[in-house]
């Protein structure tokens, strides 16, 4: 039985998505909040497999497969099925997935994988639809999946569905996450302020590591009342030598800069030794060219 997507006729990468900083700007009457983030993506991620099939099949491996296995319901199958009724019909599909992200926490994992298997059933089935219908699939998939398809440097504002994007030059991280899941929704309710001002992006690009030192991520302090880990984690990046530490999205994983791969290499090497219960993982973020789109 194929373990790996090497064995596919198919394999998209499905980059983890990095809030390099966000800002909540106010609250829709449906509850859902206005963003504005900076956002970039790793060449770190999931990856997805996909083959033609006598009947439709869905496989997971990978070091956080178990957290997903005991699932009925999957972001994957959920997308594989939107898109086939909106396609109105598309030929059965093994699709697997090498789930490399930690399950729950706040760099878009499942939002990865939905996305990607769009891209890759679009390239499998040479089909092909709207910019906007393709859109409108991905974010009734979840507010993440839009960006997660464009996977490139960009900044998400509305609930994130609207993209502009950004020409950030790649950046060595190392991600950090105490193996403790973070509901989206909670953290979300727990904000203190739902309408704070956003992200002052303006001259920026001239020092874009000394741009980000000086941004926030709104979802942090209420992330860190919810779930202790996060400081914890975030002080191992800083007594780490990161240049800049802070959390993605609802949390709990946080990212700490480093002037270069080779140091955020050796970064992530002693942090796995000095605590080997947590997860720590170096990568460089992808370019504007590298993208999907
Ligand atoms: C926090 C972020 O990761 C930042 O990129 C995203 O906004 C969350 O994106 P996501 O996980 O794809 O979110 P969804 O699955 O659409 O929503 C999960 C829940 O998060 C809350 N939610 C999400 C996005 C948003 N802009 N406002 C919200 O209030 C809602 O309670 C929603 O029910
Ligand atoms: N392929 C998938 N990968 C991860 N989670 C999935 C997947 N399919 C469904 N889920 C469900 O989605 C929930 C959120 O998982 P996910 O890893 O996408 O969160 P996240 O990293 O916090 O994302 P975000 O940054 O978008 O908030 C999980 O608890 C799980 O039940």
């Amino acid at each position: 039985m194929p373990d790996s997507p090497a064995h596919f006729a198919l394999i998209e990468p499905a980059p983890a998505k990095i809030n390099l900083a966000l800002a909540v700007t106010g609250r829709r009457a449906d509850g859902y909040h206005l963003l504005d983030s900076l956002v970039t993506f790793t060449a770190f991620g999931d990856r997805i497999g996909l083959s033609p099939a006598e009947e439709d099949r869905f496989t997971l491996s990978g070091p956080f497969a178990g957290a997903l296995a005991a699932e009925g319901d999957n972001l994957v199958t959920r997308a594989r099925d939107r898109l086939r009724e909106a396609l109105g019909g598309a030929p059965a599909v093994h699709i697997h997935l090498e789930k490399n992200l930690p399950v729950a926490s706040g760099i878009g994992g499942g939002s990865a994988d939905a996305a990607a298997t769009l891209r890759g059933l679009l390239a499998l089935w040479q089909a092909g639809l709207p910019h906007d219908a393709l859109n409108a699939i991905a974010l009734y998939l979840g507010a993440d999946v839009p960006m997660c398809l464009a996977s490139r440097p960009l900044v998400a504002r509305g609930i994130g569905e609207a993209i502009a994007p950004l020409a950030l030059p790649p950046l060595a991280m190392v991600l950090a996450n105490p193996l403790v899941g973070v509901s989206t929704p909670a953290v979300f309710k727990a904000l203190a302020s739902t309408d704070n001002p956003p992200l002052a992006l303006e001259g920026a690009s001239a020092d874009w590591p000394a741009a980000i030192a000086g941004l926030r991520n709104d979802l942090e302090p209420p992330a860190r009342r919810l779930c202790p880990e996060i400081a914890r984690i975030s002080e191992s990046l800083g007594e780490a030598e990161a240049s800049t530490v802070r959390m993605s999205g609802s949390g709990a994983t946080c990212f700490g800069l480093y002037p270069s791969r080779e140091a955020a290499d050796a970064a992530a090497a002693a942090l796995s030794r000095r605590h080997p219960h947590w997860f720590f993982a170096a990568t460089t973020t992808l370019g504007a060219s590298d993208g999907a789109h």
